[in-house]
């Protein structure tokens, strides 16, 4: 049998990355997985790794929402594929906004690590153990809501950073706690630092969270191929599932928007939630299906039925 070398000129491909610890630990995991597949596959590529300083980078001290988002630090990544200076993006799933740009395609998304929020907290084992009135760190709406439905004596404020220095702040900065995603946690091997997860019951992840995505030309037929082998499929059906809500309910990232879904042989069950920006209201509904974009976008019409709808329009103004 040919091997797909005799159709593949050596190649290096260029790989884009923020330069934050985070965004450069996970390239690297991926380039090691992205290498193992080309070797066993006997393809002749090598990898190169490519740092970009994003905006969204220059200005961590701004509240992300008013500078247009998280979308802000994949979209100059997206530009650097476009004009081809780099042939591969590696992704936190959660921060790749609905939409890409056009001639883009998400090639993978490997298998998810644990989707959950975390606590770290100086001394509590879990948020019930938090004292009253704790002071907690999150700059995430999704998160805020949901922990003021469980402790509304908690006093939730702000913090911004990377991973590495909200869990600095923790300390120097005298919160009782804060709340990360386990998925950056465990890909840093920090997962000791997380006093525990947060049930998905209490606070539905972020869309996408623990998965990543790679991003390539959609025309790059050979980086195509490479990262077909590189997908898992339970994973890829679990995040189409998830973003096909997120895109129905259009909505930015000024209204709290959680969705998690899990796969069984051909089963997507899908938890969606949308709060309001106040904490006031918080709706949530699972369903199932065997079609993950089709109860995605059922799931969003049955919340915007009872209010979701509402809310989003309101944060649009
Ligand atoms: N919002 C920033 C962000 N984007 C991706 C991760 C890591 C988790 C993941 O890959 O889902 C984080 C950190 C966090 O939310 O704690």
């Amino acid at each position: 049998m040919p091997s797909m070398n005799d159709i593949r000129p050596e190649r290096t491909i260029v790989v884009g990355t923020r330069q934050s610890a985070l965004a450069l630990t996970q390239t690297g995991q991926v380039i090691e997985a992205l290498e193992r597949i080309a070797v066993k596959q006997g393809l002749p590529y090598r990898f190169e790794i490519r740092r970009i300083v994003t905006k969204g980078d220059r200005i961590l001290d701004v509240t992300l929402s008013k500078v247009g988002g998280k979308g802000l630090f994949v979209k100059e990544i997206e530009q650097a594929l476009i004009d081809g200076d780099i042939d591969l993006a590696v992704h936190s799933m959660k921060d790749v906004p609905h939409a890409l740009q056009e001639g883009l395609a998400i090639g993978a998304v490997p298998k998810r690590v644990d989707p959950r929020d975390a606590l770290i907290a100086a001394d509590a084992k879990s948020i019930a153990e938090l004292p009253q009135g704790a002071k907690v760190g999150t700059s995430s709406l999704r998160r805020a809501c949901q922990l003021k439905r469980i402790r509304p004596d908690l006093r939730l404020e702000s913090i911004r950073g990377n991973i590495d220095s909200r869990i600095r702040k923790l300390e120097t900065e005298g919160f009782d706690a804060i709340i990360l995603a386990m998925a950056g946690l465990t890909r840093m091997g920090w997962e000791d630092r997380a006093s525990a997860p947060i049930p998905a019951d209490d606070c539905v992840p972020a869309v996408g969270q623990g998965a990543l995505g790679i991003e390539c030309r959609e025309s790059d037929e050979a980086v195509r191929d490479l990262l077909a082998l590189y997908n898992d499929g339970e994973t890829a059906l679990a995040v189409e599932a998830e973003r096909s809500f997120l895109g129905a309910l259009n909505g930015g990232c000024q209204v709290p928007i959680g969705a998690y879904a899990t796969v069984r042989g051909s089963e997507v069950t899908l938890t969606g939630m949308v709060g309001s920006p106040d904490g006031e209201t918080l709706l949530k509904e699972t369903m199932a299906g065997m079609d993950a974009a089709a109860l995605g976008r059922r799931l969003a019409k049955a919340l915007s039925a009872r209010g979701a709808d509402r809310i989003l329009a309101e944060a649009r103004g």
